[in-house]
């Protein structure tokens, strides 16, 4: 008889389902990543790069307070229900932020995020608690490694689907970015459905194992009944008996905590915060830097690929032969008759004009071109004058630019979007895959805290080459995938070794709060040291990102320390560590099978 979730075979189909809710967080979460580029030409402004990090900002901004309470509810009113109110609001956000995309209004989109928000944080925060009931014990990090792999093909698949969808099923009123955020509500429609699912199997496993519970306890009961009324037989059944109520002491308290309704709610309180030990918080900064070049990073990481491979600047020295008239195009008079050509010195052989990496120049400016007369044109001004042209000004939604003027400059920036989208995918991808494996592998051999230090380093390393070396960008992105897995598949399965049972989602809750306090606030640091540096990511921003790993480097050999002194739970195989098992002394048997 199983007297725990955890020893269920239904906890695979909970685990399953509980993936399967995570894919529309995940997608959406990473649809403004996705869009970028679909989203400044369908609203180009001089402000783009700031709405874009807000739609992130505000996404975090409530989270770096609502999910701590959220885990405390979840603790109180129980993981499942938190499940269905989590997921209906990442579907109500979705709504709106597409809603906000069909309109083109800016502070529709942004609110639509912060709805989206709301439940996004505490959603993983319910999930969390959830897989730590079904799977306390040696598949922890298994089940959060298979659980962060499917999600992050949420990520994946939106990082595909949705440029595809914003460029190819635009009609009549949804534009292109609106039919792609569409898209995502359908999926997040399919999350609430999988969250209803997990109901009533979660009820119907906890009630049975509180009739498990019961019937241990009646069991034991009358056993030490039987032993009392035997009149002090001798010292060995007396201690015997010790022995099974030491045991069913010990098992009762895990059922119950496990079971969530038997906690007696008076013992769940805010305050228990102040009982969490120096580990906890030494994970919590861990999850705040190493999550900061990992999450925002990939927020920027199409526009950093482009404006590092596959979109460079050319140099200014790089103009048209005759500047002031189109370059490319159905209104170009004949483009090899403007062609783009290198004024500037290059000694060593190399042009700065437009190789296949660089973008096309443009013209530097324009004198009332129309489209006017021109067949297969419908552009949506009568008249183009410009003193100076900028990349802002060009909008390569509008027929002018995309066919007419600077056609291999439209054509050039969408293939470039198109590339660094499926590359900046590589981390994800990488981790879809991997995850499972090495949660696997962390429920077998332990070091949680050493890989929490490694993981770091190996972003500095990808950091450091993303912001100063010019080569191809899929090592280093290989790198981030790697590290991030692995940072992952230690954190999250240590948090339940760092507090008491009764608090985890409490302790979710913080450290998701915590960890969205760097998601709120380092997309703003990245888009300000971007505005600061001529519109350019590089390498400030990457140093930056730099910074956040050496931190992430400096956090995991303290865990490592405090760790050690406090008995070694998180690098020992089970969490237990040294000192408990010492403690315990050699495995007692189970009451139950
Ligand atoms: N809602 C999508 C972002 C997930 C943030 C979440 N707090 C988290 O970090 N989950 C684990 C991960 O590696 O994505």
């Amino acid at each position: 008889m199983a007297s725990q979730k955890s020893q269920l075979t239904v906890r695979w189909l909970v685990l399953l389902l509980a993936c399967i809710m995570m894919i529309g967080n995940y997608y959406c979460y990473d649809n403004p990543a996705s869009l970028h580029n679909s989203m400044q030409t369908l609203m180009p402004s001089t402000n783009f790069e700031t709405y874009y990090s807000l739609l992130y900002t505000v996404y975090s901004i409530p989270n770096i307070v609502l999910p701590f309470f959220g885990g405390f509810f979840v603790d109180k009113l129980g993981a499942p229900i938190c499940l269905i109110i989590f997921s209906s609001l990442i579907l109500a956000g979705q709504i709106v932020f597409a809603f906000g995309a069909s309109v083109e209004s800016w502070p529709f989109m942004l609110m639509g995020r912060v709805i989206f928000g709301l439940g996004g944080e505490n959603l993983t925060v319910a999930q969390s608690a959830v897989l730590a009931q079904w799977f306390v014990g040696k598949e922890l990090a298994l089940a959060f490694g298979i659980n962060l792999s499917i999600s992050r093909l949420g990520s994946v698949i939106n990082n595909y689907v949705s440029p595809a969808v914003a460029d190819d099923l635009a009609f009549s009123d949804f534009n292109g970015v609106s039919m792609a955020l569409w898209v995502g509500a359908l999926i997040c429609g399919g999350s609430l459905f999988t969250a209803f699912m997990i109901v009533p199997i979660d009820k119907a496993a906890t009630k049975r194992l509180k009739d498990t519970t019961k019937f241990n306890d009646d069991l034991t009961s009358s056993l030490l009944e039987d032993g009392e009324d035997g009149g002090g037989n001798n010292r060995s059944k007396a201690s015997s008996f010790d022995g099974i109520r030491a045991v069913s002491a010990e098992r009762m308290s895990t059922s119950a905590m496990l079971l969530h309704e038997d906690i007696d709610e008076e013992e769940i309180r805010l305050t228990d915060v102040k009982n969490f030990g120096v580990i906890f918080w030494l994970l919590s900064l861990s999850c705040l830097v190493v999550y900061g070049c990992v999450l925002p990073f990939n927020s920027f990481a199409s526009g950093i690929l482009s404006e590092r491979n596959y979109f460079k600047a050319p140099s200014s020295s790089c103009v048209l032969m005759n500047p002031g008239e189109c370059s490319s195009g159905l209104l170009a008079v004949n483009a090899t008759k403007n062609p783009a050509r290198d004024d500037g010195d290059f000694s060593e052989g190399v042009s700065n004009c437009p190789g296949d990496d660089f973008a096309p120049v443009f013209p530097t400016s324009l004198d009332s071109v129309t489209c006017n007369g021109v067949s297969g044109l419908s552009c949506d001004k009568s008249s183009y004058t410009f003193s100076t042209v900028t990349s802002s000004d060009i909008d390569c939604d509008d027929d002018f630019w995309s066919k007419g003027c600077a056609k291999n400059y439209c054509d050039a920036y969408s293939d470039a979007t198109k590339t660094s989208d499926s590359v900046m995918s590589i981390p994800y991808f990488i981790s879809a895959g991997l995850s499972p494996l090495l949660g696997f592998l962390v429920d077998r051999i332990g070091y949680r805290a050493v890989v929490a230090s490694l993981a770091p380093c190996m972003l500095v390393w990808v950091h450091l080459t993303l912001g100063f070396e010019s080569g191809s960008p899929i090592a280093p992105l290989i790198g981030q995938g790697v590290a991030y897995s692995l940072f992952a598949a230690v954190l999250w399965p240590s948090v339940p070794f760092s507090v008491e049972a009764k608090s985890v989602g409490t302790a979710y809750g913080l450290i998701t709060a915590i960890q969205n306090f760097g998601l709120a606030v380092f997309p703003l640091i990245v888009s300000q040291l971007k505005s600061a540096n001529g519109g350019l990511y590089l390498p400030n921003c990457e140093v930056f990102f730099t910074g956040c790993a050496a931190a992430g480097v400096l956090v995991g050999a303290l865990l490592n320390i405090f760790d050690a002194r406090r008995g070694g739970k998180l690098n020992s195989i089970d969490g237990k560590g040294r000192k408990e098992v010492a403690d315990r002394g050699p495995p007692t048997p189970l009451m139950t099978t």
